[in-house]
């Protein structure tokens, strides 16, 4: 298969969308290093968490992903609590579970580079 970066998001109203089956997600989430899978009241979503490194730059992180969803015209849902920890969930709102356009947008903010917005790692 093509790199999810290579392909666009699709429009989610078309009535032939449906979820895809948890066996595909699990087919595709290798592919978006970093990304969880999980259900939450049986849907299907990705998110990924990240500790930045103060709450304005959490902030501008979302602005980043904020670019990427727009010219997607597929959007993620962001959580930003206890000041520096932010939190990415994606899932296709209009078929309540998850199409390839929730892997290709994981994959584009996979290719974002905001390290320098986030906390450095503390050594164990
Ligand atoms: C027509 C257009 O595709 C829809 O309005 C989009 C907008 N962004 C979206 N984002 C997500 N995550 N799910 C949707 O169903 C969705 N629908």
């Amino acid at each position: 298969m093509l790199d999810l970066t290579t392909k666009k998001c699709v429009p989610c109203n078309s009535k032939e969308m449906r979820p895809m089956a948890e066996e595909s997600a699990h087919h595709l989430i290798p592919k978006v290093e970093g990304w969880n899978l999980v259900k939450e009241d049986g849907i299907l979503k990705l998110n990924r968490s990240w500790k930045v490194k103060s709450f304005t730059k959490g902030l501008e992180f979302f602005k980043f992903v904020a670019d990427v969803a727009e010219a997607e015209g597929h959007h993620p849902d962001l959580h930003l609590v206890g000041w520096n920890n932010i939190k990415i969930e994606i899932w296709t709102h209009a078929v309540g579970g998850l199409t390839e356009n929730d892997f290709i947008l994981a994959a584009k903010i996979n290719k974002l580079d905001l390290h320098h917005l986030l906390r450095k790692k503390v050594s164990a």
